[in-house]
Order: structure tokens, then C-alpha cells, then sequence
């Protein structure tokens, strides 16, 4: 994220880390080349609205940098990618506030510019402070806010997919047509929520629909996951809660007409790796003594300050005599947890199970299992220090990865990142954005004995599909 504290509190404070410049070009310019020459797929863009303001107000917020201030992601990505060329950039953006009309053309900007190296984590937006910030009174309800972003998504597709041909600008000199106006329609999309007449203002882009990334926590969030995401990010405790929230994740997909198994999980991880066990330990010790508890309560937007309550009661006790919640921090601790272990773990910044610190073959080896055993295909890697984690994955855990053949061979020069990801640069048919590619109906001719407007209803093209897919299969 665009901020000095974002995930990690109080490391900005290290003298060796840089974050601190993340309002200048030359940060963004030196981390992209990084992450390339590391080998990354794509560099992850977070993003909030608004402030955490329930604990400590805005004075705690600010005192500690975090997520304040903070810039616009998709305005980092050009300069980031004119340094690079195969690194891809996925940004994080709300379908909460601004209507999609405008974002579906700052995207498509993106992506031509980009020669199709765009993803979009698609969020529905958490903080009531941003809801004020864009004149309602507080957050929507939370359910809502995903069936909003399902018709905020549907938008999209017929923006990105729909309303121009593939070959519909002809650029012909000789008979002065840029565009070849049958080839591109409007969309004349009303909704509960949304009225967008179209057509789209960019041509056809390398990827149309940018990589669709989303997380979500909720049972109303895993299905507009999986109706929309190619790549999801998820959490858990156990193997278990992974694998079972994977299998729950896919049987909605199919249960949506999707294939199943072009959906991708990843897990968000924290990767500490020194040449020696000692190593690695006496970094994690050095990072620890930077961290800030107050940053994580404030992060969890709790209700309570734990720290001021008797360090041997239960978590439940704590809660039971404040009548008040512990925020996101409520669904990591049990209620049967003393204050002081939960202390005790906040400050570790341990994060349960996708975190590794040792030598590179320890790391490697913690995520072969991950890969391997949990079921997930691939990591986002936490970001301690800047640049320290992305050089240590550089130079000691990735190459430990490429010698145990855990690492794809170099992507490409034009290469979408789309294609790095799923070996495909447009999303697949089973994807509902297919509809719109298949919907296309330029302008019929005005005349007498214009044939009849032939092309499927949406529901009729999603059945012939179905049916295609599974003569295939
Ligand atoms: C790896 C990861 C990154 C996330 N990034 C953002 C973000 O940048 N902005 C945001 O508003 N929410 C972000 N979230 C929160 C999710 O969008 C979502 O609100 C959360 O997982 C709770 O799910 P639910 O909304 O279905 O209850 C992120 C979650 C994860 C796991």
C-alpha cells in the first residue's frame, strides 16, 4: 500500500528501511525493478478510502502513519511500468462509491499502457469513515454492499467486453474511418443500483478485464468471489480451514457455470529468511522490537485497549466486563485465550500459519506444504521491510525455489499477466464476462428485409456453453 504503515506497524521506524519515501518516484520506480529482477509475477497494491478511527481516532491514525497518509494506487502504476516489463501491477479499488463508468476507462488506460500486465482486487470497502467520505451517512450493509458490486461487476463486462469488437478500430486512411461504427455498440445497462448508456470510451485492450483478484471473509463474499475472481486470497488456522474453504470456494464457482478449477487461492505470507537459523532469528527479534501493539488495535479497529486489562484473564472475560468488541482481532483469539498470550501473539506479529522464518531450505520447505498439502497456488508476500523482504526472497529464498523447480521459467515480454498467471491473455468462457463477448449485436442495418437480431439471451448463451464445455470435457 501507498503508506508508510500499512500491514506491519511501527517498522517504518527501522533505520535501514525506506518506506518513508513512498511519496517519491524513485521508491516505486526502485521497488518495481526489484520485484522484477526477483522474479515476481506482480506487485500488490492495497488500498483504503478512508481512516481507522475507532481506535484512538484519528490522532492514533495519524500519530502512527497508518494507512495516513496514503496515494491513489492505479496513479503509481504507469511510471512503474515504463521501468519494467513483465512485472504486473494489481491495484485494489472500491465498488462501494464511484460509480464503475469512469473507473472501467481508467482501467482499460491501464491496461493498454501497461500492454496487459493490470490486475484489479476488487473490495467492497470496510471503514464508515470512508462511507462519510462520499456523502452517506455510514457504511451499507454489509451483504448489500456485495450485491452491489455484483451489478458494479456485470457493468464492467459489458463496458470491457461488450461494447466494441475485437476489430473494430480499422484506422483506414484512404476512407477516413478511424472506427468502424458497427463494430462498437452501446451497452444501455439499468440495474437497482446503476444506469450506464455507453458506449465504452477505450478500444479493445491486451486483457479487456483485468486480472480479477478478491478477498473475502464472509459467506455473502464467497459467492461474489466465486462468480468473479480468478484469484482469490484466503486465510486460515489450519491445513483444514484452508483446504475446506478452497472446496467451499470451487463448489460455488461450479454451482455459478464456472470451471472450478480455473480459479487460483492465495494466502498472504510472512517470509523471514536469513543464510543461517541465527540469522533469520536475529532479524525477526530486530523487526519485532519495532513493532506496534497500539498499531494493531487501532488496525483492528478494536473497542478495547487489552493492554489495560489483568493479563491473566480470558480474552472472554476481557470482553464480557467491557461489553465491547475486539474488532478483525475477534476471530484470530478464542474467547478462552488469556489477555496476556493474546498480547503475547499480536507482538510476535506471528500470524498463524503462513509464516516461515529460517534458512531458505526451511522456508521452501514450509511452502511446499502450502502448495502441496493446503492446496493454494501461490503467495503474497508480507512486506516487513523496505527493501530488505523483497531482497532476501531475491537472493535466498527464490533462488532455493528455482533449484527445487517451484518457480515458472522467466515470464516474457509481453506477456499479460493474465497469461503468467492461468496461460490465457482473455478471461475464459465460463467466466460470466463471456456473455458480453458472446452478446455482441452491432446495429442492424435499416432496412426492409434486415434479418432477425440472432444473438443468445444471456441465459441461452450460458447454457450453450455449459453444454459446449461439458461435450468437450
Ligand atoms: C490479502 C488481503 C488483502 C486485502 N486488501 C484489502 C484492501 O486493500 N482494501 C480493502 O478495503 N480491503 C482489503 N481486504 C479485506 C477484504 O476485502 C475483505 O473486506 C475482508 O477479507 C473481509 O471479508 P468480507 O468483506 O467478505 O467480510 C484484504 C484482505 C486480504 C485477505
Amino acid at each position: 500500500m501507498a503508506c508508510v504503515s500499512h500491514i506491519v506497524h511501527g517498522m517504518w521506524r527501522e533505520e535501514s528501511n525506506n518506506r518513508h519515501r513512498f511519496g517519491e518516484m524513485g521508491y516505486w520506480l526502485d521497488t518495481a525493478r526489484r520485484a522484477e529482477a526477483a522474479g515476481m509475477d506482480a506487485i500488490f497494491l492495497a488500498d483504503v478510502i478512508g481512516i481507522y478511527d475507532r481506535f484512538g481516532g484519528l490522532d492514533a491514525s495519524l500519530r502512527l502513519g497508518l494507512q495516513i497518509p496514503n496515494l491513489d494506487p492505479l496513479s503509481l502504476i504507469p511510471a512503474m511500468a515504463a521501468v519494467t516489463e513483465t512485472l504486473g501491477f494489481a491495484a485494489t479499488f472500491s465498488t462501494t462509491y464511484e460509480p464503475p463508468f469512469a473507473f472501467a476507462r481508467r482501467m482499460s488506460t491501464l491496461d493498454l499502457l501497461t500492454n496487459g500486465r493490470v490486475g484489479w482486487n476488487v473490495v467492497t470497502s470496510y471503514l464508515p469513515n470512508a462511507a462519510r467520505n462520499f456523502g452517506l451517512d455510514g457504511e451499507l450493509e454489509h451483504d448489500s454492499r456485495y450485491d452491489r458490486a455484483d451489478e458494479y461487476l456485470d457493468v464492467l463486462y459489458k463496458l470491457w467486453e461488450g461494447s466494441w469488437q475485437e476489430d473494430a478500430v480499422i484506422q483506414d486512411r484512404e476512407s477516413d474511418r478511424y472506427t468502424d461504427p458497427s463494430r462498437v455498440r452501446h451497452i444501455n445497462h439499468e440495474g437497482a443500483h446503476f444506469r450506464v448508456e455507453g458506449p465504452h470510451l477505450v478500444q479493445p485492450t491486451p486483457q479487456r478485464t483485468p486480472v480479477l483478484f478478491q478477498a473475502t471473509g464472509s459467506s455473502r463474499g464467497l459467492k461474489t468471489a466465486a462468480r468473479h475472481a480468478e484469484a482469490i486470497f484466503i486465510g486460515g488456522r489450519t491445513q483444514e480451514e484452508v483446504r475446506s474453504h478452497i472446496a467451499r470456494t470451487r463448489a460455488e464457482a461450479a454451482a455459478q457455470g464456472r470451471d472450478p478449477a480455473e480459479l487460483k487461492f492465495y494466502v498472504m505470507a510472512g517470509l523471514i529468511a536469513g543464510r543461517t537459523e541465527e540469522e533469520a532469528q536475529a532479524k525477526l527479534a530486530r523487526y519485532r522490537a519495532y513493532y506496534s501493539v497500539e498499531g494493531a488495535l487501532v488496525h483492528a479497529q478494536s473497542e478495547i485497549d487489552l493492554r489495560q486489562f489483568d493479563p491473566a484473564i480470558t480474552i472472554g472475560q476481557a470482553l464480557a466486563e467491557s461489553g465491547r468488541s475486539l474488532g478483525n482481532m475477534g476471530r484470530r483469539f478464542g474467547t478462552e485465550l488469556t489477555v496476556g498470550a493474546a498480547l503475547e501473539q499480536i507482538a510476535s506479529f506471528d500470524e498463524g500459519r503462513f509464516f516461515a522464518v529460517g534458512t531458505p531450505g526451511q522456508i521452501a520447505d514450509a511452502l511446499e506444504i502450502w502448495l502441496d498439502e493446503d492446496g493454494i497456488d501461490g503467495i503474497n508476500l508480507r512486506q516487513y521491510h523496505s527493501s530488505e523482504t523483497l531482497d532476501d526472497y531475491a537472493t535466498l529464498i527464490a533462488p532455493e525455489l528455482r533449484r527445487r523447480g517451484r518457480l515458472p521459467a522467466p515470464a516474457q515480454p509481453g506477456e499479460t499477466l493474465r497469461h503468467r498467471l492461468t496461460g490465457r491473455d482473455r478471461l475464459p468462457d465460463s467466466h460470466p464476462a463471456a456473455i458480453q463477448r458472446r452478446n455482441f449485436a452491432p446495429p442492424q442495418p435499416r432496412t426492409e428485409t434486415a434479418a432477425p437480431n440472432a444473438s443468445p439471451s444471456p441465459a441461452n448463451a450460458q447454457n450453450a456453453n455449459a453444454q459446449k464445455e461439458s461435450a468437450l470435457s
